[in-house]
């Protein structure tokens, strides 16, 4: 008999499995027998003489012939890291419940946790700096975080991947900024900065960040050799103010925080800008059939939302004489042609006994900073009865940053 590491993380889910006999939502849901993991299942008759405390973390347990692989090295469930906190956090929640992928959380101290529309896959909440170095060390396979954070602990290291590169929240740049006043009331520029006389080697510019990796590559790709680097964990805007730095580099994105702290950024010294990124672990997604299919159905998700987001679908009712005529109008205006040309269908009516399209129905998805000028466009044409909708996706046939995954993994 030997001894193993046995992970529970579903064991919440096996204790109280949803009924079998429960209506299942469209499309998504595969039977909840299908759905249960090997050893999960396995887990839950181990689970009923465990402590609570103890139901959702590592114990040892003896493992016998029929226990299933669990050796956390040999793992086979997928692991998906989320920020755990922050700015991040609630955004990537919001995120994923917008593309059907609800994340199913006991409670907010539970680091564990799931999303019932994708079988065999853990989410596990972190702070984004712990998910970069999870993910390297091969301990998640997935994971959602700033740009910011993937370079700065990423160290450019080739084993992660970006799947996709802008998910539409955390916007922020990373940028270096001095006090607005003093002596460097006339210094709008890196270059400019690095020219000052009061760098020399005994008494260096003094530049506080958080970032220790990216910021002296930066200054140093930049030309500057006097120049010394103190980090804080937060407010390093305080630090020129306390007298501590000459200088920050910090996220920034409203601008409040420096406006507020007497500082300004300068022309060249953006490091970096940044948003929220999906990354993979490389060798999860060449190894990992499991890896690679939860990826890809997010992935297309999130793509099919995020180019959904930005649209409206606008119907409306057009008097005319044929489809084709209609189409011919339809099209003669720059606002309507719509992500492939309009779809037109004819609207049957009776009149004196005969049934007759006197009216076309026309579906057209318009970027919701057209709208109003579609509408305009719509009514021109004799547009009637304009319906606007929101889009919660819009699927292409294939996924391009899909396509482009694949070949850059040589798949
Ligand atoms: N002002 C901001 N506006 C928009 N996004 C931001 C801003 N500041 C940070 N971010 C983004 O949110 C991510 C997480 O930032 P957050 O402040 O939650 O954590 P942190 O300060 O980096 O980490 P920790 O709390 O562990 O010290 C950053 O890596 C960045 O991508
Ligand atoms: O340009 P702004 O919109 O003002 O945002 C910039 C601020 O946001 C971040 O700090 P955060 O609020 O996350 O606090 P922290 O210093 O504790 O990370 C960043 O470190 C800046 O201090
Ligand atoms: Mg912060």
């Amino acid at each position: 008999m030997s001894l193993s590491l046995l992970h529970l993380p579903s064991l919440q889910k096996c204790s109280s499995p949803p009924s079998p006999s429960l209506p299942l939502s469209p499309c998504f849901h595969v039977p909840f027998s299908e759905r249960r993991r090997p050893h999960a299942i396995w887990s839950t008759s181990i689970a009923c003489c465990l402590p609570r405390q103890l139901q959702q973390s590592v114990v040892v347990v003896e493992k016998n012939e029929t226990s299933p692989s669990v050796l956390l090295s040999e793992r086979k469930v997928v692991r998906f890291g989320l920020p755990s906190k922050g700015r991040m956090a609630a955004d990537t929640l919001d995120l994923l419940k917008d593309c059907q992928l609800l994340v199913k959380q006991v409670n907010p101290r539970q680091y564990v946790a799931e999303i019932p529309q994708l079988s065999n896959l853990e989410v596990w909440f972190q702070r984004p700096k712990d998910i970069v170095r999870k993910l390297l060390a091969g301990d998640l396979d997935l994971g959602i975080v700033g740009f910011d954070t993937f370079s700065e602990y990423g160290l450019g290291n080739e084993d992660l991947i970006i799947v996709h590169n802008a998910l539409g929240y955390g916007d922020c740049r990373l940028s270096l900024a001095i006090p607005n006043h003093g002596i460097f009331e006339g210094i709008n520029s890196l270059r400019q900065l690095s020219k000052m006389p009061q760098w020399t080697a005994a008494k260096p510019l003094r530049v506080a960040t958080g970032f220790t990796h990216l910021g002296p590559k930066f200054m140093k790709d930049n030309g500057y050799q006097n120049v010394t680097f103190s980090t804080a964990d937060g407010a390093l805007e305080a630090a020129p103010a306390m007298g501590i730095a000459d200088a920050i580099l910090d996220l920034v994105s409203s601008g409040t925080t420096l406006k507020e702290n007497n500082l300004k950024e300068i022309e060249g010294g953006v490091l970096l800008e940044s948003q929220a990124i999906l990354v993979a672990r490389k060798k999860s997604l060449i190894e990992q059939k499991d890896t690679r299919d939860r990826t890809k159905e997010i992935l297309e998700r999130f793509e099919a939302h995020l180019r959904a987001v930005d649209q409206f679908t606008v119907t409306a009712h057009i008097r005319g004489s044929s489809a084709e005529e209609v189409a011919g109008r339809v099209c003669g205006q720059p606002s309507l042609s719509g992500l492939e040309g309009p779809t037109i269908n004819p609207v049957f009516s009776k009149h004196n006994g005969k049934v007759t399209p006197d009216y076309y129905a026309i579906v057209i998805c318009v970027p919701k900073k057209a709208l109003y000028k579609s509408v305009q466009q719509l009514r021109e044409i004799g547009g009637s009865g304009v319906l606007v909708s929101p889009l919660t996706y819009i699927f292409e046939e294939v996924t391009p940053r899909w396509k482009e995954l694949l070949s850059k993994l040589e798949l």
